[in-house]
């Protein structure tokens, strides 16, 4: 770290009036020009409505070329303006001073959000752009990096950090290191807000790393509560999108929630980095449409934290483990190999032994059970065209599938799915609950063996996935959506933070899910205190590092009854809201403990917020109880986490839930409790 020079303010207050002053003149340009489409479009089309019946066809379609034309280049004009307005408050927030080795001249580059160009040059560099790669990874000194005109030698002389809000030069820093301390804590000292931010201005070495990777393969990113995952899989889908410009949109992109209070959490992070929302996916979702030609209805997922079915709960997580995906493929590859048993085809006047027949299904194991059937059938069609006399009429396809067709043992994936419970090999923890609505357990089971069945057809508008919460999905659900998407993956979570409806995985066994994987590790926490975190990892047994970002030890409460309890609880919101800083959340274990405390404190207090999965705004409120399934990937300034007595929180995956529960947390954590603590809460 090196002192900024004396005057650096002042100088740095004069360029920024002068970039300030590029940028109106940028948007005024554009503004014009908008103009003159607007009034070219206008013409046109009067022109077109007017000589409508005498222009020729040809003229006419030249036209709506035209008019095609106009209409591109405007929506392209209005998005640049927009991103250039939005650059107003702030058009850049760091410098990089490098001298290129071929020229041997300092160059000064400012980097922010979106570039800024006009006949000048270029006046800010994008955050994605190779310059912008180099200051969040280089360190004044000499460095090579890739431009697009080819690798390019020089030296950094220096990197500097500055604070534009609202138009003004709020303070610079001079820095050796990516971004300094001093300015990541101020970034994550703030409130929080009801929607994730951008984190462009501090985002840290390994992050980038993890932001720029292009190496098209799955990336596995295992990062503790608060390490940024969440926030470098939308930096990366901006930086993706930055780099195939006008091959990867938007639409090509979607990202895989668990919920969506979550995907309105995380809904304005692309917005602001000037892109457009990518698609919001859930596993729900995708299963009720692909599960619309089979007239399937199913049932919502067992809740493993609610008072319930005991033994659907067991069938849940009995399906949820590495080895029942074993089981299922290695089932239905020797069901669908079953399931065809030959006879003699005879199609007029064509035979085929059925030794035959057999080992040519047989040859087509890698295809689902009715294609290999349809390609069974072109081949021997085919085969009967050069055997049969030149005036016979020979067989055709569709009615050489329907032969063989009859000579399945079973006629759908439905009877195919139920069948394999029968087998000999099938534990009995495996067995389908006997009803008409598929359990939600069952759902992508099914949709494996119809996969193996009838075939899954890949979505083909999807080029980039991520998959957030990946502790939480079952291995057979990865199956399923590694042949509905095969594209590249961005799959990320916390193996610490299961929520206890699947088995508890090691991250090499989550990995090994994706045979081009590539793991990354984060290790460090950015969201809570110091001492938060050192509570939390207490909680879950494994060691965090942190920003040494300080403040008060965590509060555990013991009460003597719930009513004591309660009553503290309101007394503390009303505090909190005396203090008028920032968000609280009440963590619950279930939803159903949420719904009863919500009651109960409604009783006492006005303006108390219930999330639920589809309320929608929820978060904006400054008090809102949470369940723990509903509180993942959130941050609140203060949490609290009340029932947490022994008999609340006492299993082994209940560790987790605690440890969730407290690491939603920035600035302030309490627990509370009636009777006993649990005994996953540290002792003073
Ligand atoms: N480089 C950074 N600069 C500033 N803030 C950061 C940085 N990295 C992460 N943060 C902040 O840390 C918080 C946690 O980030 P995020 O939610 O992406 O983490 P996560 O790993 O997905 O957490 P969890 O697993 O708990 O959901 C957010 O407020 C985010 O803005």
């Amino acid at each position: 770290m090196t002192a900024e020079p004396p005057d650096a303010h002042a100088a740095e207050a004069d360029h920024l009036a002068a970039t300030l002053n590029r940028l109106e003149g940028k948007i005024a340009l554009l503004s014009a020009a908008l103009d003159t489409h607007d009034a070219d479009y206008r013409e046109v089309k009067a022109y077109m409505a007017e000589n409508r019946g005498d222009i020729d066809p040809g003229e006419m379609y030249q036209n709506e070329l035209f008019l095609r034309d106009i209409d591109a280049g405007g929506a392209g004009a209005m998005r640049q303006r927009e991103r250039l307005e939005a650059m107003r408050p702030s058009p850049y927030f760091a410098r990089l001073d490098f001298t290129p080795d071929a020229t041997g001249a300092e160059e000064s580059h400012y980097i922010g959000r979106h570039v800024l160009q006009d006949a000048q040059g270029t006046a800010v560099v994008d955050w994605r752009s190779p310059l912008g790669g180099l200051y969040y990874e280089a360190e004044p000194g000499p460095v090579r990096y890739r431009a697009p005109s080819g690798e390019i030698g020089g030296r950094i002389g220096r990197k500097r950090q500055l604070r534009v809000e609202e138009g003004r030069l709020r303070f610079l820093v001079d820095t050796a290191e990516a971004v300094r301390d001093e300015i990541l804590l101020e970034e994550i000292g703030r409130t929080t807000d009801p929607r994730m931010r951008s984190i462009i201005a501090t985002i840290q070495r390994e992050q980038n790393a993890v932001i720029r990777d292009e190496s098209e393969r799955t990336l596995v990113i295992q990062g503790v509560a608060g390490s940024g995952k969440t926030s470098i899989a939308l930096h990366r889908i901006a930086y993706l999108l930055y780099r195939r410009r006008g091959r990867l949109h938007a639409r090509n992109t979607a990202i895989l929630s668990p919920n969506g209070l979550f995907a309105e959490y995380v809904s304005e992070v692309l917005p602001e980095l000037g892109e457009e929302p990518v698609v919001a996916l859930d596993l729900a979702g995708i299963a009720r449409a692909r599960l619309q030609r089979y007239r399937l209805a199913f049932a919502d997922p067992v809740d493993p934290v609610e008072p319930g079915d005991e033994a659907a709960r067991e069938r849940a997580l009995a399906r949820s483990t590495l080895e029942f995906r074993r089981w299922l493929e290695r089932a239905v590859t020797e069901a669908a190999a079953e399931c065809f048993v030959p006879r003699e085809l005879r199609v007029k006047g064509y035979r085929v032994e059925a030794g035959e027949l057999a080992e040519r299904y047989a040859a087509l194991a890698a295809l689902p059970v009715r294609e290999r059937l349809r390609v069974l059938a072109e081949q021997l069609c085919a085969r009967a065209r050069t055997e049969l006399p030149f005036a016979a009429a020979g067989p055709e396809a569709g009615e050489v599938t329907r032969a063989l067709t009859a000579m399945l043992t079973v006629k759908s994936a439905a009877a195919l799915y139920r069948g394999l419970y029968r087998r000999a090999d099938a534990p009995t923890t495996y067995r389908a609950a006997a009803a008409s609505t598929l359990e939600w357990a069952d759902v992508y089971p099914f949709l494996l063996v119809a996969g193996r069945f009838d075939g899954l057809r890949p979505d083909e508008e999807i080029q980039h996935l991520v998959i957030d919460e990946m502790q939480d999905h079952t291995p057979v659900q990865y199956a399923v959506v590694r042949q509905l998407f095969r594209c590249e993956m961005t799959v990320l979570g916390d193996v610490g933070q299961a929520l206890g409806h699947t088995e508890n995985y090691r991250l090499d066994e989550l990995a090994g899910l994706f045979p081009d994987a590539r793991v990354v590790e984060l290790n460090r926490s950015y969201r809570s205190t110091t001492e938060i975190m050192r509570f939390a990892a207490r909680v879950s047994g494994r060691p965090v590092a942190t920003i040494d970002r300080r403040g008060e030890e965590p509060r555990v409460w013991g009460f003597g009854t719930p009513e004591e309890e309660a009553g503290w609880l309101a007394e503390e919101i009303e505090r909190f809201r005396t203090a008028g800083r920032g968000r609280l959340a009440l963590v619950t274990r279930s939803r159903t403990r949420a719904r009863a405390l919500h009651d109960l404190l409604s009783r006492k207090l006005d303006g108390i917020a219930l999330a639920t999965a589809d309320a929608r705004g929820v978060l904006a409120h400054q008090v809102v109880v949470v369940p723990v399934a509903l509180a993942k990937g959130l941050e609140f300034d203060a949490v609290i986490v009340p029932h947490a007595s022994a008999e609340e929180y006492r299993a082994p995956a209940d560790r987790a839930l605690l440890y969730i529960a407290c690491t939603r947390a920035l600035h302030h954590l309490t627990v509370t409790h009636t009777g006993a603590a649990s005994p996953f809460l540290p002792t003073a």
